[in-house]
């Protein structure tokens, strides 16, 4: 069977739009996605040289499979209408719409790139940061069913929720679970992608990999990252282990065994295994297949 995958979007680096180095560094990094911020990692100072120096690297994009998106400043701050009238018209894949609130924030944006005439191919994102946004999370992610609204992903922005909530963020990130699999149930109902937060302690590398396992067992699509290092283990807890690929790859081969054509459910290693567990299957060999073509 032919499975049309989405990309993958298992890492997903954050990079300051005024950060030569860093920019200049992407060259040499394997994550799927590079989100360039225009929004708290620039000063308000530096704004207007930052929008200038993504309009510089949008006009030279580099070629290749990676998806390059932007993320403006809020709508209703004195930058976010210049960030967006600007990013309209970059061979940007995305815009990120930061503290959204409603989808009301999604489908004004959505307006002002139509009437810009930007590409189909220009997506919308939006944080999932304040408290509005948690509360009327299943209306802006059913945005998703409607591909003229553009929304293709959201992102668990946790320092600004714990910011506005003073919930507190813990190693074991007991007190924000509820919120996060909220998270991931709604996207997931608007058929669209959630990455999970950013992790701040960027040098602790074991204490990540380890959020970021959970975060894939918790059904994120992947995770938004800081620093270069956070890369691998970000790539590596996404992608499907040798051991998921091996029981993929039998089921696929004893459904096609002769006595299983016709079955709709069989017995395998002591277990029922129906046609939906094939259909995941080989959605799960075709991304594997899919993340080694784009090794290449
Ligand atoms: C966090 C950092 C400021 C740390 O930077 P630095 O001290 O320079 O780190 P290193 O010396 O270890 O860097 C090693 C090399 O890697 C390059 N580097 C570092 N970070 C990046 C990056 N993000 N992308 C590409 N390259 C990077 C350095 O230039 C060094 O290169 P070289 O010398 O050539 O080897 C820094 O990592 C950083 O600024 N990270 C991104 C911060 C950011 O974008 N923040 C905003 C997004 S997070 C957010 O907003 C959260 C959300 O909204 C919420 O509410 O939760
Ligand atoms: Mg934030």
């Amino acid at each position: 069977m032919q499975h049309s995958l989405p990309r993958p979007r298992r890492s997903v680096l954050f990079v300051p739009a005024t950060n030569e180095k860093a920019i200049a560094k992407l060259a040499q990094l394997a994550c799927d996605t590079v989100i360039f911020d225009l929004e708290d990692a620039v000063l308000p100072e530096q704004k207007a040289a930052a929008r200038d120096r993504l309009a510089k690297f949008f006009a030279e994009r580099p070629a290749g499979a990676r998806e390059y998106v932007v993320r403006i400043n809020g709508l209703k701050s004195p930058w976010g209408a210049d960030d967006l009238a600007a990013a309209s018209g970059w061979a940007t894949d995305g815009v990120v719409l930061p503290k959204i609130e409603t989808p009301r924030d999604l489908l004004e944006a959505n307006d002002v790139l139509d009437e810009a005439d930007a590409l189909d191919t220009l997506k919308l994102w939006a944080m999932i940061e304040t408290p509005r946004a948690l509360v009327n999370l299943a209306a802006v992610a059913e945005l998703g069913r409607d591909p003229s609204a553009r929304l293709s992903c959201l992102i668990a922005g946790l320092n600004d929720l714990a910011k506005d909530t003073g919930v507190r963020l813990t190693p074991d990130r007991r007190y924000i679970q509820p919120w996060l699999m909220q998270m991931v149930l709604c996207a997931r109902a608007g058929g669209i992608d959630m990455l999970d937060s950013v992790s701040n302690d960027f040098r602790d590398l074991d204490a990540f990999a380890a959020e970021c396992g959970e975060a894939a067992a918790m059904g994120f699509s992947g995770k938004t990252v800081i620093h270069p290092a956070q890369i691998g283990p970000a790539n590596a807890a996404f992608s499907p282990s040798v051991e998921a690929l091996a029981e993929a790859r039998a089921v696929v081969d004893a459904f096609a065994l002769p006595e299983n054509t016709s079955s709709g459910v069989i017995s395998l290693g002591g277990k029922m295994v129906e046609r939906l567990h094939l259909a995941e299957a080989e959605r799960l060999l075709a991304r594997a297949a899919q993340l080694e073509s784009l090794r290449h």
